[in-house]
């Protein structure tokens, strides 16, 4: 075949999979209206991952998972927003990595609102000015972020799902021949984490400017001769800087994890979940002990145990934020629940990603 008939054959299938999108839409349609009488929520993660779990085993061409989950929650966030327009605020600013992780999962159709700090995003989600917030939880090389901890132990917030997300960073700019380039703009951060690519390719001879966002960064080399800026590819994007080198991360295993929270959305169980509590565990000696091997004798595995200061008047108290495997329905967690009644604020069951 020659490029013509080829380009025909690919119109040939692009209009059935318009047809079949359109078809599944009116099916999405009717979805949300049965929602809409029994007063059910709208985004499900479970139901997406059960369906990219099921294409996955289906799938017999070239696509790998990351291709057909990429596809599928490009069309799910469609589908959502067909269903309901849905609001989603996150740490901004723009071309933030908060943004990248909201866009992965929230796709490029719904309205998004940038806040400059995790408070806000608190604040929105509570006030129900908009229906899902991203926030970092934490970095595998950096530990957790405490504010985050802070505001879930504040707030009345449930968390919907987790996102793990690799951090990568670009070299980006406008010029073609890295001679050329004098300066460099970034976040501290971005820049202790590209040290060794830095050294490699530029030594000394260049200027590394501190600024407040890698976006911010990615901006201010798309209007200057001689600059470039490590930033996301989103950030790049978003300013048309064209991206010169990728990864240029010195640990390539560099993951943040972002939770997407809201306001009292309670997930159903899946084959995979995970629960996240706040234990107010009792001051005493063995209190601790006492507490973790109940979880031992409920054969509960816990995958993150972080204290934080209750900052209860003057005392030195402590709540302690948990995940565990498992659904908070689960027969073996009840049983922790009602042992521990008040002592436990439940923060949410949702499908485990890390
Ligand atoms: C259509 C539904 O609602 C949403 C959209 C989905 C989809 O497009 O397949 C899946 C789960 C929900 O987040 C559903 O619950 O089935």
């Amino acid at each position: 075949m020659n490029l013509d008939q080829l380009r025909e054959r690919i119109d040939e299938i692009d209009a059935k999979l318009l047809e079949l999108l359109n078809q599944r839409m009116e099916v999405v349609h009717e979805v949300g209206a049965l929602k809409r009488t029994s007063k059910t929520v709208i985004y499900r993660p479970e139901r997406e991952k059960f369906i990219i779990d099921r294409l996955y085993k289906l799938n017999k061409g070239g696509l790998t998972r990351a291709a057909i989950e990429a596809i599928f929650l490009e069309i799910f966030s469609v589908s959502r927003h067909f269903e309901l327009p849905e609001r989603v605020a996150y740490l901004g600013p723009e071309g933030s990595f908060t943004h990248q992780a909201a866009e992965s999962r929230f796709g490029a159709v719904s309205e998004y609102v940038a806040l400059n700090n995790i408070k806000q995003i608190f604040d929105s989600v509570e006030t129900e000015r908009v229906r899902f917030g991203v926030v970092p939880i934490e970095n595998n090389q950096e530990g957790s972020v405490a504010e985050t901890i802070d505001q879930l132990c504040e707030r009345d917030i449930k968390i919907v799902a987790e996102v793990p997300m690799s951090i990568h960073f670009t070299l980006s700019g406008l010029e073609d021949r890295l001679e050329k380039i004098h300066t460099i703009y970034s976040k501290d951060i971005a820049f202790r984490q590209c040290k060794n690519f830095l050294e490699n390719y530029f030594g000394d001879r260049v200027n590394l400017v501190e600024v407040a966002s890698t976006s911010k960064a990615a901006k201010l080399a798309s209007e200057e001769e001689g600059a470039a800026a490590i930033c996301s590819h989103i950030a790049a994007k978003l300013y048309n800087l064209p991206v010169l080198f990728e990864n240029i991360e010195d640990s390539k295993s560099n993951r943040t994890r972002f939770f997407i929270i809201s306001k009292n959305i309670v997930n159903q169980k899946s084959d995979n979940d995970k629960t996240t509590i706040l234990a107010k565990i009792k001051d005493e000696p063995g209190g601790l002990v006492e507490f973790l091997n109940d979880f031992k004798r409920e054969k509960i595995n816990l995958c993150k145990l972080e204290s934080r200061p209750a900052r209860i008047k003057a005392s030195f108290k402590y709540f302690f934020l948990i995940d565990f495997e498992g659904h908070y329905t689960d027969l073996n967690a009840q049983r922790i629940f009602e042992k521990y009644g008040e002592r436990i604020t439940f923060l949410g069951s949702y499908v485990r990603m890390v």
